[in-house]
């Protein structure tokens, strides 16, 4: 049975269809990646899968649940998280207080029980601690724990971005572009940090230009060009359909037959 389910969705904007009656379904522990030409329509999709857009026809179902139309935070709750952007990292903050930060928000703590220091908010804090110093080692970044954000390089930064999701406990973790910016000794060792993700259970959906780690990483792929689905299948088959070559073709893009 499948676990995520996107049932054909669709997303306008005015005029323009951003996303057109698009649907795949994603099985639990699976890697699928989304690719596409500049403007296809991707980060759309991933807005619409994480709830920070409604669509405009069609529904996301976690586990046989519809989650779209929810707000993100209750997304978030099922499962369904996607990355933060670098900016949504507090830059005065240390590694290990992000994600102790962001664990906590997950926790049942009350503000009121925070302020007043009981002992619940105390255990809390403590399992906080250990389970962001934990996250932080198994992505690499045991030894920056103490750094502050605005000091760690963009890879690391990067990283901290995935503990921060993490520290929300997903069972669907969106990954919107892991490895752009990376050269490939960094998009190697984020590949890896990938698969040890998906070995602890998680499933992973990532948008994604850098073709070499897509075709590595993926079990599945979609393609969309111009909002809409042209493919579907194995990195093997997606790099030999003529569709998927021609949508690419005259692209900046590193072209996808060349892998
Ligand atoms: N909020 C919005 N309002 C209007 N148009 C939008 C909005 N968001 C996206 N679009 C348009 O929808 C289309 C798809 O954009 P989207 O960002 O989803 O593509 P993408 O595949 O992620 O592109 P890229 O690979 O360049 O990041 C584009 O034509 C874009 O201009």
């Amino acid at each position: 049975m499948s676990f995520l389910d996107v049932q054909n969705l669709t997303m306008r904007f005015g005029g323009l269809t951003a996303v057109n009656d698009i649907s795949f379904s994603v099985s639990k522990g699976e890697i699928l990646s989304v690719i596409g030409p500049n403007g296809a329509g991707k980060s759309t999709l991933f807005k619409l899968i994480s709830s920070f857009l409604k669509p405009t026809s069609g529904q996301v179902l976690l586990d046989g649940i519809v989650i779209s139309g929810k707000q993100p935070h209750q997304v978030a709750r099922t499962g369904v998280v996607r990355t933060f952007q670098e900016t949504t990292v507090f830059k005065e903050m240390t590694a290990l207080q992000n994600v102790v930060v962001a664990h906590q928000l997950g926790l049942k703590a009350t503000p009121f029980g925070a302020y007043f220091s009981t002992s619940a908010a105390r255990i809390d804090a403590k399992a906080s601690a250990e389970s962001a110093a934990e996250i932080l080692d198994y992505l690499g970044l045991g030894s920056m724990k103490s750094e502050l954000a605005r000091n760690l390089p963009q890879g690391h930064l990067r990283a901290l971005g995935i503990a921060i999701a993490l520290a929300a406990k997903p069972r669907v973790l969106l990954l919107d572009e892991p490895f752009a910016g990376m050269n490939s000794e960094e998009t190697d060792r984020a590949v890896q940090m990938v698969e040890g993700i998906r070995k602890r259970g998680i499933t992973i959906l990532l948008v994604e230009h850098d073709m070499r780690a897509v075709m590595r990483i993926s079990d599945r792929i979609v393609v969309v060009s111009f909002g809409s689905k042209i493919a579907e299948g194995l990195p093997a088959e997606i790099r030999a359909n003529p569709a998927v070559i021609e949508a690419y073709l005259g692209q900046d893009d590193e072209q996808i037959g060349s892998f």
